[in-house]
């Protein structure tokens, strides 16, 4: 992957996202606005506009038992199981694979009515990092998507508007220790799942409906993405 063009970009924002992810976590108060909370998954929201385009950071915090980190970045990275947990795609095709761990992606997304359609052109990198606050326990895996500019897919030529996202999925893993040496069985783990997006309409969207669609449909991307981990790892055995 070293060797690829836009390498030094993938690993220059992973690591700039991943430190903001890990920030984030600390600075529950602040400008960030909770507006929704359902169980453990507390979403914040900071209302910004960019040339009159809704832009409003979102950062969302929720912890799953019975999965590893791993398992969710893998799950939220590999595009064979995308179409399966993504409801707001309508199309993905992966344009480039530049590493095992870099795609390059072309999204076409579902129409958000009044708004014209999007499409979304951008890489998905997977790392795994150890996690500085326990150097022996299990690492911090991360997946950052960040949009990307290629002459080949000029923006807003065809039907959709191009849309421009950075997103930050990074998950910490703890792991009850069984009682008197057991095997570590799923009932023994937690996941803190931190995760981060700024989305650009890309073009005029009127922001009282984006706002309103934000409000309503991210805390049900990301249960339903979450979910969906849970259900298709509990028969399976851990991916630590
Ligand atoms: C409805 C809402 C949930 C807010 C939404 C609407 C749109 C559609 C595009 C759009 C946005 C604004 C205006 C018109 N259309 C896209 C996304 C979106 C984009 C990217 C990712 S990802 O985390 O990178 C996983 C890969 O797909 C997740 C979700 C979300």
């Amino acid at each position: 992957a070293s060797a690829h063009h836009l390498w030094p970009e993938i690993d220059r924002v992973t690591m700039e996202q991943m430190h903001y992810a890990r920030m984030s976590v600390e600075d529950s108060g602040g400008v960030w606005q909770l507006f929704a909370e359902e169980g453990e998954m507390k979403m914040y929201r900071r209302e910004e506009e960019v040339g009159g385009m809704v832009i409003d950071p979102l950062r969302a915090c929720h912890v799953v038992k019975g999965v590893t980190g791993h398992e969710v970045c893998e799950y939220f990275f590999n595009p064979q199981y995308r179409l399966e947990w993504e409801a707001t795609v309508e199309t993905t095709t992966v344009l480039e694979k530049i590493a095992d761990d870099i795609l390059l992606f072309l999204q076409v997304h579902k129409r958000i009515w009044p708004a014209s359609q999007r499409d979304a052109v951008f890489w998905s990198h997977m790392r795994h990092v150890p996690d500085d606050k326990d150097q022996d326990g299990p690492p911090i895996w991360v997946v950052v998507n960040n949009s990307v500019d290629i002459p080949d897919l000029p923006a807003n030529t065809g039907k959709c508007v191009r849309l421009l996202l950075t997103v930050c999925l990074m998950c910490q893993t703890f792991i009850d220790p069984p009682k008197d040496g057991a095997k570590v069985t799923r009932n023994d783990l937690t996941c803190k799942i931190t995760y981060c997006s700024v989305v650009n309409p890309g073009g005029w969207a009127p922001p009282a409906v984006l706002r309103a669609v934000y409000k309503r449909e991210y805390p049900k991307f990301l249960k339903r993405f979450t979910n969906y981990v849970i259900d298709q790892c509990q028969d399976k055995p851990i991916l630590f």
